[in-house]
């Protein structure tokens, strides 16, 4: 039982956006509460100014009084435990030296500043003075400004954006206002390819974020969205480069799935934010992975005596048609031309079957079989240099016994935990059970999906399944493959336990096929 650690942990990571409100709710503060809601992060606001609004253009500004602007920010940063601040639209020098003077005095993890000067439909959202503060004040505060071309225009004074290289120029030129990163958005450069770029800038390094153009008219309030998406991010505890990339993939997705969407007359539609809310919840920060693919998982340890005779990539099979929805290859004494040749026969099964293989701690083998991703183990290789190695692409999952560990897991960047032993097992000897308490309380402090191990056979999964927090995923089962002589019909009976207590479609196991 982890219970005193439940209340420190359980916090949400916070975004403050400091921008102007939009009526028709597609950019400014609507679009950034939106964002942050979409990706789980708590979103308080200082307005700036009140905007009259909708897709055909602006058409009033009301900036806030100082005084009022003043007291929203100490509001929030005198009470509030605010992790990164986001700025948009900023009216007037004087909102930007009250912000500054702010900025100064509470301390907050990330500043990103969104550079709004102008509106898509050409309207005027800032007064001509407010560059030159943000350049001398703002921006030596920031982590990360995301001008497009015409504000890097503003900002840089390099008049003419038309080429990657003029970005890199462009950035450099930012950079030494003082932000930490730049990044360039290359969405108004001339489009003869499929590709959108945008380039991030460190000072030494320059990265490249290659996304696909989309056809749409609906893309008012992307500026505001992909900050905010960044600062989100930033806030859960992403690296910037990472923050960057999480938030394109967003913004992508939400071009693609917004781009037929029609809710008013004029040209320039907003995205939408919530696009397939549910569908969405269900992808994990590594691209492309169903973390409903976590049901139901089944570990092939090729050290541990078993029942049967087979080689490994049969019993992966098998377990799989019973209906095994992730698997996870280990072996501790093998070495690592036996793991190979093992590892790669496992691999070509489970492609075939669509099913996700991780290997076990083995970085190395799981690069050279290119299997999905690698489940590491608390002696196993940091997470976070696991990461570097592997890119976002692939699938990282960490075994953990308390929210620490669970916390640590997310903020170096893995996709899901395993938590246990939740019951007394002898395959972990010496293992201290966190029981069903301890499960439950790092499910509650974690938004990163829980697998549930140890001891867990058919007659306990539905006291685990039946009252289980969001975050708990499914279940992980090792000896349940060893000590039956079937591990198709093994799999077979625990996977018709748990469909019921999941609300998704995981497949239903193909008819039983004896393999043994
Ligand atoms: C109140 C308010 N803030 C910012 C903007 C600019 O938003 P942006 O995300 O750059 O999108 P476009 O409006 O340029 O499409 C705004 N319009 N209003
Ligand atoms: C790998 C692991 N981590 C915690 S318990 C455990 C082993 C669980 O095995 P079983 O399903 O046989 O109890």
């Amino acid at each position: 039982m982890l219970p005193q650690a439940v209340n420190r942990s359980s916090r949400k990571p916070h975004v403050l956006t400091v921008a102007g409100s939009d009526s028709g709710g597609g950019a400014g503060i609507q679009a950034d509460i939106k964002a942050c809601g979409a990706l789980g992060v708590y979103c308080s606001t200082a307005i700036t100014a009140l905007t009259a609004q909708n897709t055909m253009g602006v058409q009033g500004i009301h900036v806030t009084p100082e005084d009022i602007f003043a007291r929203q920010l100490e509001a929030v940063l005198s009470d509030m435990e605010v992790d990164v601040v986001k700025t948009g639209m900023l009216p007037t020098p004087q909102i930007v030296n009250i912000l500054c003077s702010h900025l100064e005095s509470y301390s907050v993890k990330g500043l990103v500043v969104d550079p709004v000067f102008v509106a898509t439909s050409g309207d005027q959202l800032t007064s001509h003075e407010v560059v030159d503060v943000i350049r001398k004040k703002l921006l030596p505060l920031a982590d990360i400004v995301t001008p497009n071309l015409p504000e890097a225009a503003l900002l840089s004074g390099k008049v003419h954006l038309r080429t990657c290289i003029d970005m890199h120029e462009a950035a450099k030129i930012i950079k030494d206002f003082g932000p930490r990163y730049v990044l360039v958005k290359g969405g108004h450069l001339d489009h003869v390819s499929a590709e959108n770029v945008d380039v991030l800038y460190d000072g030494e390094t320059f990265w490249d974020f290659h996304g696909t153009w989309v056809e749409t008219m609906n893309t008012h309030g992307t500026g505001c969205t992909l900050a905010s998406c960044i600062a989100a991010e930033m806030a859960k505890g992403n690296p910037v480069p990472v923050a960057v990339q999480a938030a394109k993939d967003y913004i992508q997705r939400a071009l693609e799935h917004s781009k037929n969407m029609k809710i008013a007359k004029g040209l320039h539609g907003p995205l939408d934010h919530f696009f397939s809310f549910p569908e969405y919840s269900k992808i994990s920060r590594c691209k492309g992975f169903q973390t409903n693919s976590l049901r139901l998982y089944a570990v092939i340890d090729l050290g541990m005596k078993r029942r049967w005779q087979c080689s490994a990539a049969e019993a992966l099979r098998c377990a799989i048609e019973g209906g095994a929805t992730i698997v996870h290859l280990r072996d501790k004494e093998t070495g690592a031309v036996d793991f190979l040749k093992k590892a790669e026969s496992c691999v070509e099964v489970s492609r075939k079957s669509r099913i996700p293989l991780l290997i076990n701690d083995r970085l190395d083998i799981a690069m050279v079989c290119e299997a999905d991703g690698v489940h590491l183990e608390q002696s196993g290789l940091p997470v976070k240099q696991a990461r570097r190695l592997l890119g976002s692409d692939k699938i990282i999952g960490v075994s953990c016994k308390s929210i620490e560990q669970a916390q640590k897991a997310y903020e170096d960047g893995a996709d899901y935990v395993v938590c246990g032993p939740v019951y007394p097992t002898t395959t972990e000897e010496n293992s201290i059970t966190v029981g069903l308490d301890g499960l439950y309380a790092i499910c509650r402090a974690t938004s990163l999906p829980v697998v549930a191990i140890g001891g867990i056979n058919a007659s306990n999964v539905e006291e685990i399944l039946t009252e289980k927090p969001t975050t708990l995923h499914g279940i992980a089962v090792v000896s349940e493959l060893f000590d039956k002589p079937d591990i198709c019909k093994a799999m077979q009976e625990l996977a018709g336990m748990i469909y019921g207590f999941f609300h998704d479609e995981v497949e239903k196991p193909l008819v039983h096929h004896c393999c043994m």
